[in-house]
């Protein structure tokens, strides 16, 4: 079977890392037999330069139509300004919700390597393996009003409306719990339910589903504000971490810097199945388009090159192929190579250019 797969580079980095990936995918296509097309589109940024809008249908009827989506990123100063339904990041946003991706899965995963390169000490991190798992479809970046206005005294207003449907929660919290079932089988379900009634019907319904279907799983309640604590006191207490759209984010950029770098954190954001047999997948690092670095080739391409593991492992069930991946960063690493986010002393240096070469090589070896 031949897949179909949509190239999203986006902005700023975007494009670099976009293309460390595609000589990945080249390279399963070339030694691993993994039979592919793909199409390249425009995202963010560049395709409201291009077209007006950051997400156009015709783009979005790819991706329906696709087998997984590889995403780069979007974003830059040149258009914080836009109003919000032509910033870069509603194209994503678009993407997101369109494609129906509830579920986010952000692993924060230690390599041995790094475990000197991170700014917390060394045991604090040395194996730490953490999995973020995110609502991605609902909660304050979805929910309505969202408004700026202003009023008649001339003073300004903003809305943003944070808001949860039982269904929601329950669905997210079933990934969460059958996930941890084959890992550490132990859940950390974060909210702020002291003061917000999204977080009593986060709580309630995380644990009605673990009464229900998953009381073999260890599951503790833990306020955001104490999680993003525990996350640079005692990361390794920490083995799945359940939560909403905002919180995920924000925990998951500080997750990112236990493992080295923000260059470091793949993605993966699931969909239900289809009736037609497809899991709708779209892959991405967790950074952003990093703007202060693009186009010098200093960009990690870690992260989008494990992306594209998990694409192989979720979409495609090739789990040999995603283990391929991690071994081959992993030897990397072992044998010195750094981009400048993860640079120690006495390391090689490289680019993203330099990393994606070092990284093939691995896999040639490994492949035998
Ligand atoms: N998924 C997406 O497309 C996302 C887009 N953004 C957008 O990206 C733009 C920049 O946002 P920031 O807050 O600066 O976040 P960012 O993640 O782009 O960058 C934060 C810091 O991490 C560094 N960094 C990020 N990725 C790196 C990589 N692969 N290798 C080495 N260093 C890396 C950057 O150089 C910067 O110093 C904004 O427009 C923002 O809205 C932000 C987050 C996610
Ligand atoms: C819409 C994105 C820019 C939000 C984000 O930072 C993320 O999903 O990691
Ligand atoms: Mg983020």
């Amino acid at each position: 079977m031949t897949y179909k797969l949509l190239i999203l580079p986006g902005d700023g980095i975007g494009p670099e890392i976009m293309d460390a990936q595609k000589r990945v995918l080249g390279w399963f296509g070339k030694n691993r037999g993994f039979d592919y097309t793909t199409e390249e589109d425009l995202v963010g940024g560049i395709s409201y330069e291009t077209y007006g809008e950051p997400a156009t249908d015709a783009m979005m009827a790819k991706a329906l139509a696709s087998d997984a989506v590889l995403f780069g990123a979007v974003g830059g100063p040149q258009w914080d300004k836009l109003p919000f339904d032509k910033k870069p990041e509603r194209g994503l946003l678009r993407l997101r919700g369109d494609m129906k991706l509830f579920a986010n899965l952000r692993p924060a995963l230690c390599f041995d390597a790094l475990k000197d390169a991170s700014t917390l000490k060394p045991e604090i991190v040395a194996g730490l393996d953490i999995l973020i798992v995110r609502e991605l479809t609902g909660g304050v970046y979805f929910g309505q009003p969202k408004e700026l206005v202003t009023l008649s005294t001339g003073e300004k207003r903003a809305v943003d409306t944070q808001i949860y449907y039982a269904h929601e929660i329950e669905r997210i919290a079933r990934v969460a719990f059958e996930l941890a079932r084959l890992r550490g089988n132990k859940v950390a379900s974060v909210e702020k339910s002291n003061v917000m009634v999204t977080g009593v019907l986060w709580r309630e319904t995380v644990h009605r589903v673990h009464a229900a279907e998953f009381s073999d799983v260890e599951l503790v309640d833990v306020l955001a504000d104490n999680c993003a604590m525990q996350l640079v006191r005692a990361p390794k207490t920490l083995d799945v971490i359940l939560t909403d759209n905002l919180f995920g984010d924000i925990l998951s950029d500080e997750a990112a810097q236990l493992t080295g770098s923000i260059g470091m954190l793949p993605s993966a954001s699931l969909g239900a199945r289809l009736p037609d047999g497809r899991l709708p997948g779209f892959y991405e690092p967790i950074h952003g388009s990093a703007p202060d670095i693009a186009g010098k080739d200093l960009a990690n391409p870690i992260a989008t090159i494990l992306s594209f593991g998990m694409c192989l492992k979720y979409t495609f069930g090739r789990v040999d192929d995603a283990v391929l991946i991690d071994k081959a960063v992993e030897r990397v690493l072992a044998e010195g190579y750094r981009t400048g986010d993860i640079m120690q002393p006495g390391m090689t240096k490289v680019g993203t250019k330099g990393m994606t070469d070092a990284i093939l090589k691995a896999l040639d070896k490994l492949n035998g």
